[in-house]
């Protein structure tokens, strides 16, 4: 039996994806982690797997899976490609799709101009919600990592996410304290760990360490969760341009209780298919 897929990237983020409608797929932490393997595989930092809805008036679900195997709940990236995916393989002719994700429903659009701009539903705070051990919620939290104090701001957009403001994305300690930080036992569920560089009120430079990827050249949610806590913290206007390794994503929330929008570009690299 053949499995057909294709590899995907948002602003080189990368993805496989699989067609879970049409095809049959069975899939275990093992075989992730031996399909993502980046020279005995396919490579990448997530896979993608599109299933049908299983909500009345929901167009599909899909589900995301890091590199290491886990599951995880929300992929910024991810949704940009996943509605270029369902429109290419002719899944759906919608221009405005619905995507029960496993923190809920997301609104992608395929805009006229190629790009896809995603709902990315509402940030959240409250340190249960992130999951994040804290007394109570708070702009910002020191953490204590390795030898340092360091200012973060937790933000769940679904996923969890740690964000500290730098000097220079150039000079950010990413390799050092990214995975210091994703393991840190304040986070139960583990974390994401952003690193953001303020340019100006419309502007940031990001990199981040993802929780079950390593650092990847772009994070969606590390993005929308940046120029949230940058908002949040009075550093940032309501519509910012992200700088990240890959490329550039555009990010606008106009404040608590709104939903967060994320327009950025969505690229079929090749399909292929393998024996399963
Ligand atoms: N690359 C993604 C996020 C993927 C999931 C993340 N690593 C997690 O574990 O939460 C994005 O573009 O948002």
């Amino acid at each position: 039996m053949t499995l057909r897929f294709s590899k995907m990237h948002g602003l080189g983020n990368d993805f496989m994806v699989i067609d879970g409608v049409r095809q049959s797929v069975t899939l275990s932490p093992e075989l992730i982690q031996q399909w993502g393997d980046r020279h005995f595989g396919i490579g990448f930092d997530q896979l993608l797997l599109v299933e049908q809805s299983t909500q009345a008036g929901v167009d599909f679900r899909y589900r995301i899976f890091n590199c290491d195997g886990d599951e995880v709940e929300q992929c910024g990236n991810g949704a940009r490609c996943f509605a270029r995916f369902v429109r290419d393989q002719g899944l759906t002719d919608k221009d405005e799709i619905t995507v029960e994700t496993a923190k809920g429903i997301i609104y992608p659009k395929l805009e006229a101009d190629g790009n896809v701009t995603v709902n990315m539903g509402v940030p959240r705070f409250a340190p249960e919600e992130i999951p994040f051990e804290a007394p109570n919620e708070a702009l910002i939290d020191p953490l204590i990592v390795g030898e340092r104090v360091v200012d973060i701001s937790v933000v769940s957009m679904g996923n969890p996410h740690a964000v500290q403001v730098v000097d220079s994305v150039v000079t950010a300690p990413v390799a050092e304290q990214g995975p210091l930080i994703e393991n840190h036992p304040r986070f139960p569920a583990r974390v994401n760990a952003g690193f953001m560089e303020i340019v100006s009120r419309i502007e940031i430079r990001l990199r981040v360490f993802e929780r079950g990827a390593g650092e990847t050249l772009a994070c969606g949610t590390g993005a929308c969760a940046a120029v949230v806590a940058g908002i949040r913290r009075g550093l940032l206007d309501e519509r910012v341009l992200v700088h990240t390794r890959g490329g550039d994503l555009t990010i606008a929330w106009a404040g608590s209780g709104q939903p967060v929008f994320m327009t950025g570009p969505a690229v079929t690299v090749f399909s292929g298919e393998l024996a399963a």
